[in-house]
């Protein structure tokens, strides 16, 4: 479906991947590729993200808008922690510059103008789970694509913890497998996550306009 992947320098495994997930994009509202990260870098992501666990670094994370969030146990019960290239980790600078290679990617094949982005590790302990929502701000709307990254090896069917799309008509459940990510549109697909039965971890983000 996406005709205008020329003389881009990516290897052409990665641009092989960018294209499935923007071609699944298109097609059914919401991309999916297996593989969107190394099994290197997500394995060492995952290292991070269990050291802020151990740490204690983890926030509750909170619904509704930048200025009025609500830790409602009840909507979601995951926890995270901002990525930032400040924080001087190789290996979270190698997923920036893995998204800044998918953002110029994706503005120059569908001139989506995407300006930014924001990304946080999440933890989806035991028991977790994150209700139907849009992950669109109420008064904020420059949250244009949301994007999933999943760091869990060996996910098996009866551990729950499913990213559920309520499609018009129908469900999609996706299973949060190691490496794989999902990419829809922040303002349009209701979704949530089932409830988890063993820990699951994930990067989740944005790719915002101004
Ligand atoms: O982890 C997922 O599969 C989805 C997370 C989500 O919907 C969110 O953080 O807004
Ligand atoms: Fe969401």
């Amino acid at each position: 479906m996406l005709a205008i992947c020329h003389i881009f320098s990516h290897p052409r495994s990665l641009q092989n991947i960018f294209n499935t997930l923007i071609d699944s994009f298109i097609d059914n509202k919401v991309g999916i590729t297996e593989n969107f990260l190394s099994v290197a870098l997500a394995a060492q992501l995952k290292e991070n993200l269990y050291g802020l666990y151990q740490d204690k670094l983890l926030l509750s994370a909170g619904t509704g808008n930048e200025t009025i969030v609500s830790h409602d146990q009840l909507v979601r019960s995951d926890k995270i922690y901002w990525l930032d290239r400040k924080h001087d980790n190789i290996h979270e600078n190698s997923f920036f510059d893995l998204m800044d290679s998918f953002v110029s990617y994706l503005n120059s094949t569908c001139y989506t103008g995407i300006t930014g982005y924001e990304f946080h590790y999440t933890l989806y302990e035991e028991g977790s789970f994150y209700k139907k929502h849009l992950d669109q701000f109420k008064n904020n709307d420059s949250r244009q694509y949301s994007m999933i990254i999943y760091l869990n090896a060996n996910w098996k069917e009866n551990d729950g913890g499913e990213l559920c799309i309520h499609h018009q008509d129908s469900l999609q459940k996706i299973s949060p497998d190691n490496g794989k990510s999902v990419f829809f549109k922040s303002s349009e697909l209701i979704h949530e996550v089932l409830m988890t039965h063993k820990p699951r971890l994930s990067i989740t983000g944005w790719l915002k306009i101004n």
